[in-house]
């Protein structure tokens, strides 16, 4: 999303004076003044006695604060020990020195091996040379004494010693060591949640198997391919899912990859074991004929004609003279177009970028704060309902790494608030992971949450913490409200009241992917380094805006990085008080 006006290039300066340095004098090229919250006049009551209200109702949000966030730490315990390796590209770094350190375990393992068969080799050529002296003249050879002895020494003793040389079992310190880092390898959860994440992005993204086992992605050709064991699992998986139709995308994907490729020992896959699966699967589409085909082409390979294969030919042709006759469908293998939704349409980027709507601008926003007066931030109006601003250039690159170095280590599963369970869950709709940071937990949050405070002109106390996310392979956060369902909502959500906005830092750009989409108002906005967008989740009179829907698009390509606040309503009731149910 990107307006046509152009920014006077302050930015450095801009940004040298939210560090705490420097004098500015304000910037001429103002614009239009706007504030982010509507400007709201105070009631009637005396000074002292809104004072007073104030002081009681900032001791009762603090304390509520304090509860909630314990509440917040039960759920950081809850998710502790999952370690959910796809759902963060940071969180998987650590994937990568592991699998450095399974190879130098295998490169020493492989030296074991090397060691014991030279020592075999050796042994071999000398006992071949006194065996060759032996072999010529039998009886002569043994007729020495010296011979005799020694052949007898050698075969009592030296063959036991061989024997037992042999069974001994090479590198079991390399063995050991592989074992102790299965702890930190995926598991099969690992596994199918990276096939979801990869049959999500082929979904929302619309592309074609075959392209992407070949590297390109949405148009874009990388230099990464996946082999057939990839392309097996994920037919494999996805068939387990009973997503068969992906399936037979992908285990055909795997066939055609095994016609060209032969692979390692360990880990290769018979082309009838693939086949196999392929049947299955096009027996689940009612494709009898085409899985027949495929049956066929399997015994025809295989010259044993393993009996299971036999068993399913036969299956297949009852299945065909008997049941629903497949002939005539077409054995396409493409997924079947599914009319595209507005969230796949704003992922794909096909909303229409620019509004026609003439009062959506672009200003310097300098009038939230007295801080603002002299460092003005740049603000996009993208939206009136709800309203929706999106800053640029609010967050410094120094504030972004520093961010990103406190979260990384203590990144969790992000969770999703269950109404039903009264807690937190860990859910497939939101697949990312995230680090919380109280607002005192250093001086960087605490200028952040200034800054929002002035970005918004909301009194921040009792709002949320500061979270920093990081999404994984394809990750991505399902269509969503980030209000609460106020019939549901524990005491704890009441006592500060609703989200009343939703303040989203970029702190990444993403390569491809990753939107910020709001289909009911058909808007997307692309994640662009150091931005904000900023929206209004409940309406004027305090009720929840449906139109607030919105969803994190999967990544396809990048590390999505973001920073969000949820900002509670209740303690807005002097900034915004004229709502139908706030101050109770
Ligand atoms: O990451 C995004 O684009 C959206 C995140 C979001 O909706 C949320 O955290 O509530
Ligand atoms: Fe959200």
């Amino acid at each position: 999303m990107r307006a046509s006006y152009q920014w006077p290039t302050d930015t450095a300066q801009h940004q040298s004076n939210r560090n705490g340095n420097g004098n500015t004098n304000s910037n001429n090229n103002h614009g239009k003044h706007l504030s982010l919250a509507p400007k709201a006049t105070v009631g009637s009551g005396s000074q002292t006695e809104q004072d007073a209200t104030e002081r009681a109702m900032k001791w009762r949000i603090l304390l509520f604060t304090l509860i909630a966030h314990w509440g917040w730490v039960q759920v950081q315990c809850q998710v502790e020990g999952e370690q959910s390796h796809s759902t963060s590209v940071a969180g998987m770094v650590k994937l990568l020195k592991v699998e450095a350190q399974l190879i130098d375990a295998l490169k020493d393992y492989a030296g074991e091996l090397e060691k014991k068969l030279q020592a075999v080799r050796s042994g071999i050529v000398s006992m071949r040379q006194e065996s060759k002296k032996a072999q010529d003249s039998m009886e002569e050879y043994l007729s020495n004494p010296l011979n005799s002895f020694s052949l007898i020494r050698r075969m009592h003793r030296d063959w036991t010693l061989w024997q037992m040389f042999l069974e001994d079992p090479v590198g079991p310190a390399q063995l050991d060591r592989i074992q102790e880092l299965r702890e930190q390898m995926p598991s099969s959860t690992d596994l199918e949640e990276a096939v979801t994440a990869l049959d999500r992005i082929q979904s929302t993204y619309g592309l074609e198997v075959a392209d992407i086992s070949r590297g390109i992605l949405d148009g874009r050709q990388y230099n990464v391919s996946l082999n057939a064991l990839d392309t097996y699992a994920m037919g494999q998986t996805l068939f387990d899912q009973a997503k068969y139709v992906a399936a037979a995308g992908w285990l055909y994907q795997a066939l055609s990859w095994l016609e060209s490729n032969r692979l390692p020992v360990p880990v290769e896959v018979s082309k009838g074991e693939v086949q196999a699966v392929y049947a299955e699967t096009l027996l689940k589409l009612d494709r009898h004929a085409d899985a027949l085909k495929v049956v066929n082409i399997a015994l025809g390979g295989d010259k044993r004609h393993d009996i299971k294969l036999l068993l399913k030919k036969s299956e297949i042709e009852t299945l065909i003279r008997t049941g629903p006759n497949s002939i005539g469908i077409a054995p396409t293998l493409k997924s079947t177009a599914q009319p595209l939704g507005e969230y796949e349409r704003g992922c794909r980027g096909l909303f229409p970028s620019a509004s026609k709507d003439g009062r959506l601008h672009c200003v310097y926003n300098s009038t939230n704060s007295a801080f603002l007066r002299l460092a003005p931030l740049k603000m996009e109006l993208v939206g009136l309902d709800p309203y929706m601003v999106l800053y640029h250039d609010v967050i410094s690159a120094p504030e972004i790494s520093q961010l990103q170095d406190m979260a990384t280590p203590g990144l969790k599963r992000a969770t999703v608030y269950k109404a039903s369970g009264r807690r937190s869950e860990v859910v497939k709709t939101r697949t990312s992971k995230v680090a919380w940071f109280p607002d005192t937990f250093n001086e960087l949050t605490e200028r952040l949450n200034r800054r929002i405070a002035d970005m918004t002109n909301f009194d921040l106390l009792g709002s949320e913490m500061l979270q920093a996310m990081n999404y994984g392979l394809g990750g991505h956060y399902d269509k969503h409200y980030d209000f609460f369902n106020a019939s549901t909502a524990t005491n704890l959500t009441q006592m500060n009241g609703d989200r009343i906005a939703t303040v989203l830092f970029y702190l990444t750009d993403v390569e491809q992917g990753g939107a910020t989409v709001f289909p009911n108002i058909r808007k997307a906005v692309f994640p662009q380094r150091g931005s904000a967008i900023i929206w209004y989740n409940l309406k004027d009179d305090g009720d929840p805006n449906p139109l607030t829907l919105h969803a994190a698009c999967p990544v396809l390509v990048g590390s999505k990085w973001v920073c969000n606040k949820w900002i509670r309503e209740r303690a807005q009731l002097f900034k915004r008080p004229c709502l139908k149910r706030g101050s109770d």
